[in-house]
């Protein structure tokens, strides 16, 4: 006879016994990093695991029979990427907790902590809408820098640069604006408005402006890339404006799926009319399909992006049908300059190693020793009062590339 307790009973020991083996792995995982083992190819049977152990054969013919690739030799960009891709696998080979998202709590957490400045975005947000269709060209042009700059310094709200400590937004986002100006070395946002407005006058009659953002963080970051999203197509700069999040848990703070539904969500019932008008407006762009979200496993491989177009043709195909990429946050900064030491003063386009599937703009707080694009002694200078200018999280670029 079939006893529902029994069923729970069942279904308990289950979860149980799939923690234990979850943690045994991690437990490995811990030793490999700390004692400097050598990166092992992937056993799992998710779909990127052949391209995982392809990259990984990669590595080895790079050591050039100079020892194995290990934790502590290998390029950190690639280590630190597989140690998630690890976590990752040591619950989804693990039902019942195959889908469990270890940093959701965090993520969750981020995004309380931000309440306030959520909702003084949002409201701010919702009294630019009231007059939106009549404002000129110049006071449009001067609210797009402001967001844009909201969704630059979002990027310091990140969970894997904290160690999971509390990173949220605490003051108000528009109010400092002015006084972090200075601290943005490349500032291109010019550039990425001429070509907004040229791109809506080209594109009047003719196909949709597409806008694409490859969203970095979960929390305040979301929350002001969502509102950048908006302003967009409120104001008529675009006509879609397309998502692209990570298919697994990366880097702690990074937006999956279940994030970016669960944000909307949240602002949808949130007990504040400013911040529910905006989870609504959402929710419904998202039905309408001006709003599309995606996720590809590119993006959680430790493949720089020079390489998409080879590894993974169909996602660079898709962004080359857009008219404007934005990157957000500092791991697609390194990814998207190949994360070497450049010269502060090489160009951006050169560092991007002739990735280009449309014009295409990052947005990133510096928290990694990779910078670009600065002009001659900029870069000296700020490292002789401030030698930890590239790491602290406290500088940022907006910075653009168009040529083909
Ligand atoms: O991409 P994000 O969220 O802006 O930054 C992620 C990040 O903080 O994680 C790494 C540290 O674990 C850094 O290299 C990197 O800057
Ligand atoms: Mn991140």
């Amino acid at each position: 006879m079939f006893r529902i307790e029994t069923f729970v009973l069942h279904l308990f020991q289950k979860g149980v016994e799939a923690e234990k083996r979850a943690i045994s792995f991690l437990s490995k995982l811990r030793n490999e990093l700390q004692t400097d083992k050598p990166v092992t190819p992937l056993e799992d049977e998710l779909p990127d695991a052949a391209l995982w152990n392809q990259y990984l054969d990669y590595q080895r013919n790079l050591s050039n029979g100079n020892g194995e690739p290990s934790w502590f030799q290998s390029p950190w960009l690639y280590v630190e990427c597989y140690m998630y891709r690890r976590i990752h696998a040591a619950l989804a080979q693990n039902p019942p907790i195959d889908n469990f998202d270890v940093f959701k709590e965090g993520k969750a957490q981020n995004f309380f902590e931000s309440q306030e400045a959520v909702i003084a975005l949002c409201t701010y947000f919702q009294e630019l809408l009231k007059n939106i269709k009549d404002l000129d060209e110049k006071q449009l042009q001067e609210e797009l820098f402001k967001l844009l700059q909201v969704s630059l310094w979002g990027n310091k709200c990140d969970l894997s640069f904290s160690a999971g400590e509390d990173s949220s937004q605490k003051s108000s986002p528009l109010q400092s604006l002015e006084s972090l100006i200075p601290y943005i070395l490349v500032n291109d946002t010019e550039k990425l408005w001429s070509l907004l407005v040229n791109a809506k006058k080209r594109n009047t009659d003719k196909s949709n402006v597409r806008f694409d953002i490859i969203l970095d963080n979960a929390g305040f970051e979301l929350v002001s890339d969502l509102v950048l999203a908006d302003f967009l197509l409120s104001s008529k700069l675009a006509d879609e404006v397309h998502f692209h999040g990570k298919s697994i848990p990366w880097y702690v703070s990074d937006t999956t799926k279940h994030d970016f539904n669960w944000t909307v969500k949240q602002l949808q019932s949130a007990n504040h009319m400013w911040m529910s008008r905006c989870g609504i407006n959402w929710e419904g762009n998202l039905k309408k399909g001006v709003w599309v979200y995606h996720d590809h496993m590119f993006w959680t491989l430790p493949h720089d992006f020079s390489s998409m177009a080879e590894v993974a043709p169909d996602l660079y195909a898709d962004l080359q049908k857009s008219n404007l990429l934005l990157f957000k946050g500092d791991l697609n900064y390194r990814k998207l300059t190949g994360d070497r030491k450049w010269e502060y003063t090489v160009s951006f386009h050169q560092a991007l190693n002739k990735f280009h599937p449309a014009p295409l703009c990052s947005l990133r707080t510096l928290k990694s020793d990779t910078v670009v694009g600065l002009k001659p002694g900029q870069g000296e200078q700020i490292q002789a009062s401030e030698p930890e200018w590239m790491v602290s999280g406290k500088y940022g670029v907006v910075q653009f590339d168009a040529a083909l």
